[in-house]
């Protein structure tokens, strides 16, 4: 009998395929609390996981007591309780390195779009406001040659940093637990305690996980530190970042401006004071979102929870020694 799998995302069907080759598979539309209740029954006998904005919390792991493996189509796994998991010894795979470029390309993008203003200058361009050569009104700040800091330097952050130093000629700070080697070397990048970087930084790009330590890890105190002028990148995770504390910045224009992928909320309400401020570039959490990443993560995945399931994992496990 082929072991018991629940998917939780839609999958192309050439990787739904693949999957029903090994398992036996149903599909459900989330793991929001209602569907947890609906499917109670095809959960509790459930070996394996695959998908991506489950919430995998004690009580989620106490519906699946047959799970083995769970497998997420994304790099960052805040959601999942891997101590718990850890302890019951269930597999965590996930997909870091199939959107690293992919990552580095937005957080690039939201440099350049929030520097030199691009969504201001697009809405007031259909606004019909564009009557004559522009004046001062429309102008941003130059990119290239300024002072990249990057708070998190890990696969995607030295990606960026690449980008940066190589494509932009841009000076690169860092901040991350452990200095690196590689960055400095390939990049000449610096590494910097926090409140350096803040002070020494015309943009400053998050790109950590979120975890105790990185949880509003930037807030009123550390926001001050800023350049004035200077602008926040945020790609990581939407927590990391105090917002309150970041719109009364962008409000007081202490800081010239945020891009920001992720929000302490999501999807961010309509309501959000971010969504009104000329100065932010808000996109709605699409750092992956590109066809062929999305596919090559999906198929991680796929490969990720065979190999959990029968023993051969060789790379992409968070907790890797519940493997035996
Ligand atoms: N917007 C989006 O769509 C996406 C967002 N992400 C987010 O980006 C995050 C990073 O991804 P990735 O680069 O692959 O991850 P990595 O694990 O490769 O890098 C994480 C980096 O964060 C640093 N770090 C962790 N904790 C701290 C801390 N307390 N203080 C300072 N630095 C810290 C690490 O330091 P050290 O190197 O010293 O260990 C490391 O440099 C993911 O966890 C996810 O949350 C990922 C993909 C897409
Ligand atoms: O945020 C996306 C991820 O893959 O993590």
């Amino acid at each position: 009998m082929k072991p018991a799998v629940v998917l939780y995302k839609r999958l192309p069907d050439n990787l739904r395929e693949r999957l029903d080759e090994h398992f036996d598979v149903t599909e459900i539309e989330s793991l929001s609390g209602e569907n947890v209740r609906k499917h109670a029954g095809i959960l509790q006998q459930a070996q394996g996981a695959i998908g991506a904005g489950g919430k995998f919390d004690k009580a989620l792991l106490d519906a699946m007591p047959e799970l083995k493996a769970a497998s997420t189509i994304s790099a960052g796994y805040d959601q999942f309780d891997v101590d718990e998991m850890s302890a019951r010894g269930i597999a965590l795979m996930h997909t870091p390195n199939a959107l690293t470029e992919t990552v580095a390309d937005l957080l690039m993008g939201l440099v350049l779009a929030t520097a030199r203003r691009m969504v201001e200058s697009v809405d007031r361009t259909k606004a019909g406001e564009w009557r004559a050569s522009v004046d001062s009104s429309w102008f941003g700040v130059d990119v290239h040659h300024k002072t990249l800091g990057v708070v998190g330097m890990g696969r995607i952050g030295m990606a960026l940093a690449q980008r940066a130093r190589l494509g932009f000629s841009m000076p690169v700070l860092y901040n991350a637990r452990h200095q690196h080697a590689e960055a400095e070397s390939r990049f000449d990048a610096e590494y910097c305690d926090l409140d350096t970087l803040l002070a020494r930084s015309d943009f400053v790009c998050i790109i950590l996980p979120l975890t105790e330590a990185t949880h509003h890890l930037i807030g009123r105190e550390k926001l001050a530190k800023m350049k004035p002028g200077a602008i926040l990148i945020n790609a990581g995770r939407g927590p990391v970042v105090d917002e309150a504390a970041l719109i009364e910045a962008l409000e007081n224009r202490t800081i010239r401006g945020a891009g920001l992928d992720v929000y302490e909320q999501e999807p961010l309400p309509v309501d959000s004071p971010l969504l009104r401020l000329p100065n932010v570039v808000a996109l709605p959490h699409v750092g992956s979102a590109t066809d062929e990443t999305r596919y090559e993560m999906a198929a991680t995945a796929v490969d990720n929870l065979i190999a959990a399931l029968t023993g051969r994992v060789r790379e992409n496990c968070v907790n890797p020694q519940v493997i035996k």
